[in-house]
């Protein structure tokens, strides 16, 4: 096949909001209806990609990622420009998408694998290949509303990638899937690659754009920014969360995190965050803000294993309290349980802390990171009340990934830092 395989060509996506339900009823019909706002998700993109070509699309939250990629797919219409493809697409843009939570993975293949537009016969003949492929043990034949996300990921992708697409569309569904299942995932891309297929890829995960992609698309506010090199497109990305005033930050770690809010929530902009996060508790106070820096970088991208690493957050409260306690945990990116302390713990007992309703106040839990190489889960919490009964105001679950790189590994997790010698002479008992 010569010539792109997929082409947009000056596509936007407006999308308006009515002052009431009979103005956009009346769009419906060609009415005319005068919208009380306007929106732009998506502004005049333009680009095209060939076989076995690898895009990625990057950008902070609200860019416009996902809305071009439903625009390809067909399940949101360009309100001007057009798409054009040149073969069969296969997708994955959501969890879930397609899939009935009360049907099994088995049931749920014929279901969504219908919709794919499998005949019956192909599901049947590619089952055993995709029962396989996502690894769900006895869960394949349970209903999808007791999977976790990353099982829900497999299952998507194994289906998704049964049978080779000429273009496969990824919507960063990957990230939740534990380390061993993206990089199966990543070896089956890779395969799918070289016998042709193009790729078109969203993702936060910077390490994967430029490790899996040939080329990015930059998308700021609906538009393309920049086109062309990931290593590129990934520090513009970075600039454009940080600023590049905040980029390595070359001052003793004792600076004040001056971006660090104390105003609004900004978790969603920060980079590392998970929109998977678990958000929960009692109410009264609210974590807005946090800020990972290691080795003099503020969100670094990979953290050094062994380097001390400070992890800050504010918290905003809307009630007084006599006692409040903050903390930390740390997981593995499959969900064991590493490590957790908080302020009364880290300080042997030393540390009472109060805060007044509308006070803001800022944490900082500082640690060695003895871990292996991989991504790890931080979850931050603010809790009121006696140590042994603690109340949680606002516990913000997995809500950040961090990963940490090393260049001699050891097996495990956690660095118990073993030293090595060799007794030689040393007899025994002669
Ligand atoms: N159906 C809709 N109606 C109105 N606005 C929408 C709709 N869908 C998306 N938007 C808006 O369009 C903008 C772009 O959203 P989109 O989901 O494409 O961003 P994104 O870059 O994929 O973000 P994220 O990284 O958070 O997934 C956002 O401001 C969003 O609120």
């Amino acid at each position: 096949m010569s010539g792109p395989v997929l082409t947009a060509t000056d596509v936007s996506k407006r999308y308006a909001s009515y002052s009431t339900s009979f103005g956009r009823f009346a769009t419906w019909f060609g009415l005319p209806a005068k919208p009380v706002n306007e929106f732009w998700a998506v502004r005049d993109v333009s680009f095209s990609l060939k076989r076995g070509e690898a895009l990625a699309l990057i950008g902070q939250n609200g860019a416009g990622k996902s809305t071009l990629l439903k625009m390809i797919t067909g399940t949101v219409r360009p309100t001007t420009g057009a798409i054009g493809v040149n073969g069969r697409i296969s997708a994955i843009l959501e969890l879930g998408l397609g899939f009935n939570p009360e049907f099994t993975g088995r049931q749920n293949v014929y279901q969504a694998g219908g919709l794919m537009g499998f005949p019956r016969e192909d599901l049947l003949r590619l089952m055993s290949g995709i029962e396989d492929f996502a690894e769900l043990g006895e869960f394949f034949d349970q209903p999808l509303r007791v999977y976790s996300s990353g099982m829900q990921a497999r299952l998507a992708f194994s289906l998704a990638t049964a049978a080779r697409p000429e273009v496969l569309i990824v919507d960063e569904v990957l990230s939740v899937g534990d380390a061993y299942f993206q990089a199966k995932c990543f070896e089956r891309i890779a395969g799918f690659r070289k016998a042709g297929t193009t790729l078109l890829f969203v993702t936060h995960a910077m390490d994967t754009v430029v490790k899996h992609c040939d080329r990015a698309i930059f998308m700021k506010y609906g538009q393309a920014e920049f086109d062309g090199a990931p290593r590129d497109a990934c520090n513009l990305y970075f600039d454009s969360l940080f600023g590049k005033r905040q980029a390595p930050n070359s001052k003793s770690d004792d600076t004040a995190p001056v971006m660090l809010s104390r105003e609004q929530e900004c978790f969603h902009t920060r980079f590392g965050y998970r929109k998977e996060e678990h958000r929960w508790g009692h109410g009264g106070a609210r974590i807005l803000d946090y800020l990972v820096r290691s080795g003099q970088k503020d969100y670094p991208h990979t953290i050094e294993s062994n380097a001390t690493t400070d992890f800050y957050f504010s918290v905003i409260f809307e009630h007084d309290y006599d006692d409040i306690t903050p903390g930390v945990l740390l997981k593995s990116h499959d969900g064991l349980f590493i490590y957790g302390t908080n302020s009364f713990l880290a300080s042997q007992g030393r540390t009472h802390i109060a805060a007044k309703a509308g006070e803001r106040h800022m944490f900082r839990f500082s640690m060695p990171m003895p871990l292996n190489a991989g991504h790890y889960l931080v979850s931050f919490g603010i809790s009121t009340g006696p140590q042994e009964n603690l109340l949680p105001l606002d516990r913000r679950y997995d809500s950040v990934l961090v990963t940490i790189e090393r260049k001699m590994g050891f097996w495990g997790l956690c660095d118990f830092n073993a030293h090595f010698e060799t007794l030689n002479g040393l007899a025994y008992d002669d």
